[in-house]
């Protein structure tokens, strides 16, 4: 084990090794469940590194909840458990989302009787047409592109339990917030908030978006690499929008690939890998445990903050 001042630093095999029989297990066919979801998900990562993440977030969970019940006796007033949200960080196209969909699918396979739900950041950025307006359309994902207000007024309302909460989308094939679009999200027992910002500190002075996270990952990798995810995606996108004269990439994808990819390069370096430098990196240390991939998304080092 390596140790920097805030974290203990584990290898994949030390990682793997403190699953503890205390939880039960995934069923084989479980396992064969997620693999469907994305077949580019390895199953040994799952086993490795989720199934004692799960197990360490458990952790967190009965202590939050063992904290929230002796305030309760304190004040002589139990208003009930409220519900316990997991914030999810990393760069763009680091594997964020996969990585939150996975632990939406665990933690709702682990925790029958939980209510287990999922939402991104990105549903708070503010629509092109606002970023027009402000003369920001240049920096999507950047902190003044994103409503942090009704962002924290969202996280508020699920720590209150309001009943039913919608909240808008985002959609990277219209590359805009989808107009006349909602989701819906209703009383969870555990929230899995996903986004570049999650960590990211105040913007008005009252409240930091972090205070609502109860625990928090961190998806880390060499700027180079993502860079690559970045590029393959891009590559997917304009594959799948190529029969479709809607979608924001239906220009590029009809028009000469090369030039497309050069314009997908110069977006990652001026927009995405300045965000990354600036704005999300400085955040990688707020979080409670870091996992770092490596070539073909592998996960090769874990971090948990000693703290
Ligand atoms: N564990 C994984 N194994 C294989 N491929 C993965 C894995 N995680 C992510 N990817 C791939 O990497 C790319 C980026 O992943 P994803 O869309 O989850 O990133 P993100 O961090 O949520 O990005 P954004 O912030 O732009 O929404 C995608 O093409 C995805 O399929
Ligand atoms: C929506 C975000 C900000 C985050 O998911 C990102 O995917 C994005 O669109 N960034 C803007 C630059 C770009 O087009 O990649």
């Amino acid at each position: 084990m390596n140790s920097s001042k805030k974290f203990h630093q584990f290898s994949r095999e030390e990682w793997q090794r403190f699953y503890r029989n205390g939880i039960p297990p995934l069923t084989e066919e479980e396992l064969q469940e997620i693999k469907s979801f994305n077949d580019r998900i390895s199953l040994q990562d799952v086993q490795d590194i989720y199934m004692p993440l799960t197990h360490l977030i458990h952790i967190y969970m009965k202590e939050y909840e063992s904290l929230q019940l002796s305030k309760g006796l304190f004040m002589q007033a139990y208003p009930g458990v409220t519900p316990f949200i997991i914030g999810v960080a990393g760069s763009v196209a680091v594997g964020k989302s996969t990585t939150a969909r996975l632990l939406q699918m665990m933690l709702s396979r682990i925790f029958k009787r939980r209510n287990v739900q999922l939402v991104t950041t990105d549903g708070f950025l503010y629509p092109n047409a606002v970023l027009e307006e402000k003369g920001i359309m240049s920096r999507k994902g950047f902190p003044e592109s994103y409503d942090m207000e009704h962002l924290i007024g969202f996280l508020e309302q699920v720590k209150s339990r309001k009943e039913t909460i919608d909240i808008p989308v985002y959609s990277h094939d219209v590359y805009d917030i989808v107009e006349d679009e909602t989701v819906t999200i209703n009383e969870p027992d555990i929230l899995i908030v996903e986004g570049i910002n999650v960590l990211q500190l105040p913007t008005n002075e009252q409240i930091y978006i972090s205070d609502f996270f109860d625990f928090s990952i961190y998806v880390d990798a060499e700027p180079e690499l993502i860079e690559k995810w970045y590029l393959t995606r891009f590559g997917a996108l304009l594959d799948s929008a190529f029969l479709e004269p809607d979608n924001f990439y239906y220009s590029y994808a009809i028009g000469d690939r090369e030039e497309a990819f050069k314009m997908a390069k110069q977006v990652w370096k001026d927009v995405n890998l300045k965000n990354l430098e600036e704005y999300i990196l400085p955040t990688r240390n707020n979080a409670n445990v870091i996992l770092h991939k490596t070539e073909h998304h592998q996960i090769d080092q874990v971090f948990m903050t000693k703290y």
